[in-house]
């Protein structure tokens, strides 16, 4: 989407074509740096250290991991090596393991000769695939913003979402912001709650970001402020993105996630999950299923701002980094699709 005026994605393959190019989105807002990566172990890092995050977006980029190491080394051993490091990187979007898996189909035929040009080619494919069922999910979420507005036409739509699943969390458009940015762009007024989304603030630092490069009217808010938003009626949707929709429809996504979908319930606002196919995992039966990651206390313990990071508690902390909504809590599942009551 736009960044500095132009429209860009947030990953790109390097010039020289055995690279990829990525925001390094811990510098965001404050700095604009892209970073290239050059090496699968580099790949890996820039996941695993949140250089770049978001379910379609690691997938994307360990899609190029996966090239890359295709580059060092195009043997089965190596093959296999690289899909379980990258694969590690992160435990719980279901999108790494799918991109992985898809580069894997692609290149194990090959002579170890061709296995290089055809990860990168299939990492490309992935990527342009991401833009075309964001702008569809967006396509279908603009109808849907279009009856929501409908009901109250003499004001903004207010939407909330939490953490980052725009622009950022993928190549372009985004999952959840997508029919935010195609109903702003069609003249909807739209007015954006943003969950800060403690402890990485990837609402505050991110989706704020990215809301203010459109144009689009948002108000950052604690997380802890959304519930006394909607029993003020302040809120006519929740529309969220996920990193992983188990089998029976329950949402895994960033922790709080849980939390806003039982504040929706409690005051009958509607609660919305948007998500492309690669999000989707038949393979899992319920959420109770899906690894939850655990990251450092730190991340809790500190909060990271404009020139550094200041300690906000003496004790210790824990820092689980996803929860579970169960299906029984949303009211529709926003894919390329259509909307959707049931995955
Ligand atoms: C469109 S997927 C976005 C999804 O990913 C985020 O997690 P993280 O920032 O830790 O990669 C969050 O769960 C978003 O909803």
């Amino acid at each position: 989407m736009k960044l500095e005026g132009t429209h860009q994605r947030s990953i790109r393959r390097a010039a020289d074509g055995r690279g990829a190019c990525i925001l390094d989105q811990r510098e965001l807002p404050w700095k604009i740096v892209w970073v290239e990566l050059r090496s699968m172990a580099e790949a890996e890092r820039a996941i695993r250290e949140m250089w770049t995050r978001g379910a379609p977006l690691i997938g994307a980029t360990a899609a190029y991991g996966l090239a890359m190491a295709m580059a060092e080394d195009g043997s089965d051993a190596a093959l296999d090596a690289a899909h379980a490091t990258l694969l590690a990187a992160r435990p719980t979007a279901v999108n790494l393991r799918w991109a992985l898996d898809k580069v894997a189909e692609a290149v194990r035929p090959l002579p170890q000769a061709e296995r290089a040009a055809a990860a990168f080619a299939r990492a490309d494919a992935i990527c342009d695939e991401d833009v075309e069922l964001n702008r569809a999910i967006g396509e279908h979420g603009l109808a849907l913003f279009r009856t929501l507005h409908a009901k109250h036409p003499d004001r903004p739509l207010n939407i909330l979402t939490h953490c980052n699943a725009g622009w950022l969390a993928t190549v372009d458009y985004g999952t959840a912001t997508a029919p935010i940015y195609l109903a702003h762009d069609a003249g909807i007024p739209v007015h954006v709650w943003v969950d800060e989304t403690r402890p990485r603030n990837q609402g505050a630092l991110l989706t704020a970001f990215e809301l203010a490069g459109h144009g689009v009217p948002h108000t950052v808010i604690a997380d802890n402020a959304g519930g006394h938003l909607m029993m003020q009626g302040q809120v006519d949707a929740v529309i969220v993105g996920t990193d992983r929709v188990t089998a029976n429809g329950d949402v895994c996504n960033k922790i709080g996630t849980y939390l806003k979908a039982l504040a929706a319930r409690d005051n009958d606002v509607p609660f919305y999950v948007a998500l492309p196919y690669t999000t989707f995992d038949a393979g899992t039966a319920t959420g109770a299923d899906v690894p939850i990651e655990e990251r450092s206390p730190d991340e809790v313990t500190h909060v990271a701002g404009e020139g550094g990071s200041i300690r906000v508690t003496a004790s210790g902390a824990a820092n689980p980094a996803f929860d579970v909504t169960p299906a029984r809590l949303v009211t529709g599942y926003l894919t390329e699709r259509g909307l959707v009551d049931r995955v």
